[in-house]
């Protein structure tokens, strides 16, 4: 007879999420299973955000003492790469070991079991011959896979995902990147600040098309200057690899060889391998809907990626303090998601909330844009910063619905915007408000003052 484990609440995948409620969840006394089949913390702390901004803190370095000449002597820099693999190695992931995470779990008084579960009927999961009932629902937070996209031969190609760029203990020499997203432009940038030649492939006719389209001119400008190939709109027709160098061929154009190839061309996930068809859900869809609550039927939860409500980890740990206000039976507001707010983690940052202006008009409303070039600011001119603002105003109701803060610490900036379209706040309170002399983020007045339709 299999091995049954009986507990209140089972949490499939412990992203960052999961983690996060699983902990609250035992510390309200609940008995509680998390199951994960990699590493507990997910994708965020291990391959995704933090090994990824630890890198992108040491080509910023880089990037900020090349600017010596300009401003004030000389500077020697030599890029070490092999410091950046130790510091993701030693301090960021303790080489990829979740041991502190499972303690950490385990002192809240959860049960850490290791494995892919899989739900078998309501409230019964299979991990390997185990069985786990849960009595009062399973909370769902198996996050995503790098996809690799359908091109003839790539999938018998060496690549990399991001799971084994940050694991990279060389720069490879050239460099192709497949996809021009945010986990595309994060690591083109900084393998090319580390002395790789990088072509960037993009399939869309921008980068970072879920953006503003100035935003991604302002990056695809930015990369050219510091020496990255752009080429947008581009078909890869086919992959091979010799042995020693990868060559795509380009519909149309000229083939790119290269020494890696790293594929970050958007995510993928299973929904026929969690089994989410035992409760009547439709296994070959990406996710699951979840109502306010992060309920998706009844028992069970969702959380994180698998929501589509933005892939990010703010937004599964925004979700994870609802769900588990939720099956504790507390009082709770639901999800508001008019403020989501993302960074892409570029030089410039590239931060935005809401809707960008072709969303909103794509939903009818009556729409007012304000844009402003950061280098006309006094900080963006001391700095020789390249940026922006753009604030987009439902002007029916005089207030922000959707803004983008590129530049020197954009994602920063951008602060101030989300707490003006979460709060609704009306623009003519904008306009009146005092914004600190010579700050980037005084740009944002002028962006108001710009306001037109
Ligand atoms: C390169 C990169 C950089 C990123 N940078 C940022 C950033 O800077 N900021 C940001 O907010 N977001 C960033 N993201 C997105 C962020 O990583 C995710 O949104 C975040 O990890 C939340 O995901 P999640 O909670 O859905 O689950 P995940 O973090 O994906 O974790 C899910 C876990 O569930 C486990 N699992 C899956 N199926 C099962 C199963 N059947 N049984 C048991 N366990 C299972 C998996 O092994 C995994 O550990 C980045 C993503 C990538 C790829
Ligand atoms: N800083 C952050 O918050 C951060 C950083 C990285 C990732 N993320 C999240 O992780 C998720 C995944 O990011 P991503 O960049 O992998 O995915 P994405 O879906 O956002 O972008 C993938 C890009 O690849 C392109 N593409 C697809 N197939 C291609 C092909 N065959 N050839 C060339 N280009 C192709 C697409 O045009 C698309 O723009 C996103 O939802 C993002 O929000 C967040």
């Amino acid at each position: 007879m299999a091995d049954e484990l009986v507990v209140d609440v089972a949490v499939v995948g412990t992203g960052p999420g999961g983690e996060a409620l699983a902990t609250r969840l035992g510390g309200a006394g609940l008995a509680v299973a998390a199951i994960e089949s990699r590493l507990v913390g997910g994708e965020c702390p291990y391959y995704a955000c933090v090994p990824t901004k630890a890198m992108i803190r040491a080509a910023d370095a880089l990037a900020e003492a090349r600017w010596v000449p300009e401003f004030a002597g000389t500077a020697d820099v030599r890029p070490d790469w092999g410091k950046v693999a130790a510091r993701v190695r030693a301090e960021i992931t303790d080489d990829w070991n979740d041991q502190v995470a499972v303690d950490r779990l385990t002192a809240a008084g959860v049960q850490v079991l290791r494995g892919a579960a899989r739900i078998v009927e309501p409230g019964v999961l299979a991990v390997g011959d185990r069985v786990v009932r849960a009595r009062k629902g399973i909370v769902l937070n198996p996050g995503t896979d790098p996809a690799i996209p359908p091109v003839p031969g790539l999938a018998d190609t060496p690549v990399w995902t991001n799971r084994d760029a940050v694991r990279a203990t060389a720069v490879p020499e050239s460099l192709a990147v497949i996809g021009g997203g945010p986990v595309g432009c994060e690591f083109t940038q900084v393998f090319a600040r580390f002395g790789a030649q990088v072509t960037l492939l993009q399939s869309n006719d921008r980068l970072l098309p879920l953006d503003e389209p100035e935003a991604s001119a302002l990056l695809a400008e930015r990369f050219t200057a510091e020496g990255i190939r752009v080429r947008t709109g581009v078909k890869i027709t086919s992959a091979a690899h010799d042995g020693e160098r990868f060559t795509l061929e380009i519909e149309g154009g000229e083939p790119v060889v290269a020494a890696q190839v790293l594929v970050a061309a958007g995510r993928k996930s299973d929904m026929a391998a969690l089994g989410v068809g035992a409760y009547g859900l439709n296994e070959s869809a990406r996710g699951v809907n979840v109502d306010e609550h992060m309920r998706v039927t009844d028992g069970l939860w969702a959380i994180g990626d698998i929501t589509g409500k933005g892939a990010f980890t703010h937004m599964s740990m925004y979700q994870a303090a609802i769900a588990a206000a939720d099956i504790l039976g507390e009082e709770h507001p639901g999800a508001v998601y008019r403020a989501i707010p993302r960074v892409t983690f570029t030089d410039p940052e590239i931060g935005s909330v809401g809707l960008t202006e072709a969303a909103a008009r794509e939903q009818g409303l009556n729409v007012r844009t304000g844009t402003t070039d950061l280098s006309s600011s006094t900080r963006g001119f001391l700095h020789k910063a390249h940026g922006l603002i753009k604030v987009v105003e439902d002007a029916d109701r005089g207030v922000l619905i959707g803004a983008t803060s590129a530049g020197p610490t954009g994602g920063e900036v951008l602060s101030a915007l989300v707490v003006a379209v979460h709060a609704q706040v009306p623009v003519d309170e904008l306009r009146g408000m005092i914004y600190a002399y010579p700050t980037f983020h005084r740009a944002i007045e002028s962006a108001l003052t710009d306001l037109r339709s």
